[in-house]
């Protein structure tokens, strides 16, 4: 603690002489440090642009329209264009990348990843049985390890073998060091640093912050470099091995047996046969695009289903209503794509608990141009932020906006859903290409787990205790979720 409390010290010190000088120089700064009014459970982005006011919500869609393309990621001491771009949506750049992702997610790639989820969530279903009955357990780590194993097995084709009882889960193997080296990036990119606040308010002096993090880097950038280091080897080496193969393949089938390490129809193969076949993308292109796939993938989704259960769990008679639906399909069911649709109330459930606790809490853009919002003068390049949390908890455009009620995300719901009040998956040109992928996972892996258990929330957890993770910025439970599991 005390090492890390020496080292941390000048980037505190530049954190706070930044903040001063963002205070001081910045108008938009100036109204990011008032207090938004309503209930914000963590303190930076509430702080930020109140766009969640009643009206302004609305003005959100057309606002994004005209202003909304620049989604800058940084991640670790070197900044990372990932589907972003400076000429964004409509630059070439921006839609090359989105060329490379849209193939996943059409329903041909989804019918194979359903396989792919329904594998996982049979096995994380199979790994609770020893906690059925037994003290309660934290769901949270157990449903990391099992999204990781999506995610990475998605995105790489590779199996890491990460879920509890998984037999061939060996410690110190090839895989389980990558499984290490991907989950140290996602903790120290996700983790707060007293850099990243004056990073991003004042964006101009951030070849400064670059220099020094390069000169003097920090323990959790060491961290971070040794493990992207291990990551991208493994990355080039498969993409290496890949190429040729895919050259020779001129539209390499679904599931079709392929020669190198890379499984057919994981993103990175379908990345590499795209640059092959449409549209050239350099290995590094790859590997970024790779790397933002379990980035953006891991703690979304498994944020949300944790969200679900907790709710679930913490009103008995919807989870009693979700068992109903699940049951009425019969016990062997088996989810498949096609027959995903038919549990809309499961559906409901995700989205109202999406509503009360998204795991991505605000989203930010950097204005074009010079524009008057509300009372707010915008200059160019000031970023800013549309507050998610308080838009999906306002008075004024949701009925109890405290309460899980799922029924409000049915058709049959008697008030709909107002335009604008929603940005679960964000809004527009830049909304979030993976939410089908996140849905489908999150319902398979809920309609196996409901298939087997019940679950009750154990004392003490309400309201959830919630951190927001800065860069990317996130919702993560801070003193995890604690279920008591019984057999059914
Ligand atoms: C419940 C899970 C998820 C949530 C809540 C979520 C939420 C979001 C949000 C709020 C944005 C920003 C939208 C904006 O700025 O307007 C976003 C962008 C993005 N998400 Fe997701 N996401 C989830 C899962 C996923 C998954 C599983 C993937 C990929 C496998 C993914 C890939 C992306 C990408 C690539 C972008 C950037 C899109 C662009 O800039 O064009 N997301 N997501």
């Amino acid at each position: 603690m005390g090492p890390f409390i020496v080292a941390s010290l000048p980037w505190l010190i530049l954190a706070f002489i930044c903040w001063v000088l963002a205070v001081l120089l910045n108008p938009l700064a100036r109204f990011r440090l008032r207090k938004v009014p309503g209930p914000t459970p963590w303190p930076l982005f509430g702080n930020l642009l109140e766009l969640s006011k009643r009206g302004e919500a609305f003005a959100l869609a057309d606002w994004k329209a005209t202003y909304g393309n620049i989604f800058k990621v940084w991640i670790g001491p070197t900044p990372m264009w990932i589907v972003s771009d400076p000429d964004m949506s409509s630059g070439p750049h921006y839609r090359k990348l989105k060329g490379a992702w849209t193939p996943l997610f059409l329903p041909a790639s989804l019918q194979n990843y359903c396989t792919l989820m329904d594998g996982a969530a049979c096995n994380l279903a199979a790994s609770l049985l020893p906690h059925a009955g037994a003290a309660e357990m934290n769901i949270v780590p157990a449903f990391e390890a099992h999204v990781l194993q999506i995610v990475v097995s998605a995105a790489f084709g590779v199996d890491l073998h990460l879920q509890a009882g998984d037999p061939l889960r060996t410690a110190g193997s090839e895989h389980d060091k990558l499984m290490h080296a991907v989950k140290d990036v996602l903790e120290t990119a996700g983790s707060a640093k007293p850099w990243a606040t004056p990073m991003i308010l004042f964006p101009a002096l951030q070849p400064l912050f670059r220099f020094l993090l390069h000169k003097f880097p920090d323990a959790a950038t060491i961290r971070l470099k040794q493990a992207r280091r291990r990551l991208s080897n493994f990355v080039y080496g498969l993409i290496h091995e890949e190429r040729p193969a895919a050259a020779q393949d001129k539209a390499p089938a679904m599931g079709s047996a392929r020669r190198t390490g890379v499984k057919p129809g994981s993103f990175l193969s379908l990345l590499i046969s795209h640059s092959q076949h449409n549209v050239q993308l350099t290995d590094e292109e790859i590997f970024v695009q790779a790397y933002f796939f379990i980035m953006a993938g891991f703690h979304t989704s498994s944020g949300a289903l944790s969200y679900t259960m907790y709710h679930l769990a913490g009103h008995p008679d919807k989870l009693k209503a979700a068992h109903e639906e699940i049951d009425a399909m019969g016990a062997e069911f088996k989810p498949t794509l096609q027959t995903l649709g038919s549990f809309p109330y499961l559906e409901a459930c995700l989205r109202e608990s999406l509503r009360l606790l998204p795991p991505v809490p605000a989203t930010q853009r950097y204005a074009r141009d010079r524009m008057a919002l509300g009372p707010f003068n915008v200059a160019p390049g000031d970023m800013l932020c549309a507050a998610t949390y308080n838009l999906h908890h306002d008075v004024g455009l949701w009925e109890k906006p405290f309460d899980f009620t799922p029924e409000r995300f049915m058709d049959t719901a008697e008030v709909g859903i107002k335009r604008g009040s929603l940005n679960t998956f964000g809004e527009g040109m830049r909304s979030c290409i993976g939410q089908n992928f996140a849905i489908m996972e999150i319902k398979i892996t809920l309609i196996r787990l409901l298939q087997a258990y019940t679950f009750t929330l154990a004392p003490n957890q309400v309201p959830l205790a919630v951190k927001a993770r800065s860069s990317p910025s996130l919702l993560s439970p801070s003193k995890g979720i604690y279920i008591n599991i019984v057999s059914r």
